[in-house]
């Protein structure tokens, strides 16, 4: 359990990475960190046992973990409980999430509600918000939705403006470790805390939205003025190419998991071919050096290959309609190809085989298969990306087939 002596995060969303990446770097760093979620389940078995651990899995040794880490100085309180608006409003030193893109607009009013209290309770420390999720501009996002549910004009609404752009920093992040689905509990009845992760981490934050000093420095995350060039960068390579393993992973095998889809030579190029076509746009318009940027793609590609991780594609392809936003994995790399003029062949092959993902299970995707049935192919494509570019998704569509057979 906590110590009140201690700095206090706030992290909505006790899943994978807030559990396997965020939590612990925040406690390493000499937090304590009080997790919410909607999960009862797990909400209650965090704040009983107040610890759990962490399992480093590397390519090494299959099902050894290369180093357990026990994290401790954790609590569990319900997204619900009343009592979560008096620490947010008295204790947090920084909020962060790890929710899920959409669900920034429902946890909203509860840290309006907390401002407007801090606020009133003239607390002057400062609160750094940061949202951990996979997007351009998710802390930003998130701002918007806050400052939405603030009361509208008037001499208090205004005070209250002008206390949260003196005393609250929205810092927008990238955040990076991959962190597979849990394996269920052998007993069926308990909560396994535990998670297992991959050994790459990477948390970077934009350092000129942080309100200074935070109580202590997040000695594990990289403050940058450059936030973009590193957004981007992950987005546009690691999560395209990961999406891309995801779904023409699914169209070999709906149970596959990204080792066995990667392993495969003709899923590999496509994708190595993707990260190399987003790269070569990435290079010019942040500046990366080409070997630097060579090296970037090769690690993750092993990364992919670790059989220690056993990621569902499922996991990987989730929401392909989140995925195939205009500024997300897929189409904004395709974007900045087209605006430098470069190829992105293997990018286009990356947008049919999302269009190709049919998994019942998946809500976006049972959507996303109904639009094109609606729509038809041909029209959705062009509204998606474009005339340029829809010759080679409709081209790349057809190939592929709602089954992708290997030689
Ligand atoms: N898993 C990864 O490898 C990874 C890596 C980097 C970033 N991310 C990003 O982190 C976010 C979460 O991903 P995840 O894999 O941990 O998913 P997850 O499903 O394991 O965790 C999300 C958690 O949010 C909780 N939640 C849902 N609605 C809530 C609400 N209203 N209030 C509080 N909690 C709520 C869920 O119960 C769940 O525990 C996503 O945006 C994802 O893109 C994931
Ligand atoms: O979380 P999503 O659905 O945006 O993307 C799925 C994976 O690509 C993602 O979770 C990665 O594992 C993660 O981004 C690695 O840092």
């Amino acid at each position: 359990m906590s110590s009140s002596t201690e700095p206090l995060a706030i992290h909505f969303g006790a899943g994978n990475i807030g559990r396997g990446f965020i939590g612990p770097i925040l406690v390493e760093a000499g937090y304590s960190v009080l997790f919410t979620d909607v999960n009862k389940d797990v909400i209650r078995a965090i704040h009983s046992n107040g610890a759990y651990d962490v399992h480093i899995l590397d390519n090494k040794e299959v099902g050894k973990p290369l180093e357990d880490i026990n994290v401790t100085h954790v609590d569990g309180i319900l997204s619900t409980s009343p009592e979560l608006i008096d620490r947010l409003a008295e204790d947090a030193d920084i909020i962060t999430t790890a929710v899920g893109p959409f669900v920034l607009a429902k946890i909203a009013p509860t840290i309006a509600k907390a401002l407007q209290r801090r606020a009133e309770m003239g607390v002057r420390k400062p609160l750094n918000i940061i949202a951990c999720e996979n997007m351009v501009g998710a802390t930003k996002q998130l701002q918007e939705h806050i400052l939405g549910h603030l009361p509208g004009s008037s001499q208090s609404s205004s005070d209250l403006h002008d206390y949260i752009s003196e005393h609250v920093g929205f810092a927008n992040c990238s955040v990076d470790r991959i962190v597979p689905p849990q394996k269920a509990s052998s007993n069926s009845d308990a909560v396994d805390l535990d998670v297992a992760v991959e050994p790459f981490h990477e948390w970077v934050i934009e350092e000129t939205a942080l309100k200074q000093p935070l109580p202590v420095p997040i000695r594990d995350a990289k403050l940058t003025s450059q936030l973009t060039a590193y957004i981007e960068r992950k987005l546009y390579t690691l999560n395209c190419g990961h999406a891309i393993t995801a779904y023409l992973g699914f169209l070999q095998s709906k149970s596959s998991t990204v080792d066995v889809s990667i392993a495969n030579p003709r899923i590999r190029r496509v994708v190595e071919g993707a990260m190399k076509e987003s790269g070569a746009a990435l290079r010019r318009k942040h500046g990366f050096r080409e070997e630097d940027h060579a090296s970037y793609v090769q690690e993750i590609l092993t990364r992919f290959a670790n059989p220690n991780l056993k990621d569902d594609v499922a996991r990987v392809g989730r929401g392909p309609l989140r995925k195939l936003g205009p500024a997300d994995r897929l189409l904004g790399p395709i974007a900045m190809c087209r605006e430098f003029g470069l190829k992105r062949d293997s990018l286009l092959m990356g947008v049919a085989a999302a269009l190709r993902y049919n998994n019942p299970e998946d809500e976006e995707s049972v959507k996303l298969q109904g639009m094109i049935r609606e729509r038809g192919v041909e029209a959705y494509v062009e509204e998606l990306v474009g005339k340029e570019d829809m010759g080679g998704v409709l081209k790349a569509y057809k190939e592929l087939g709602p089954r992708l057979y290997l030689i």
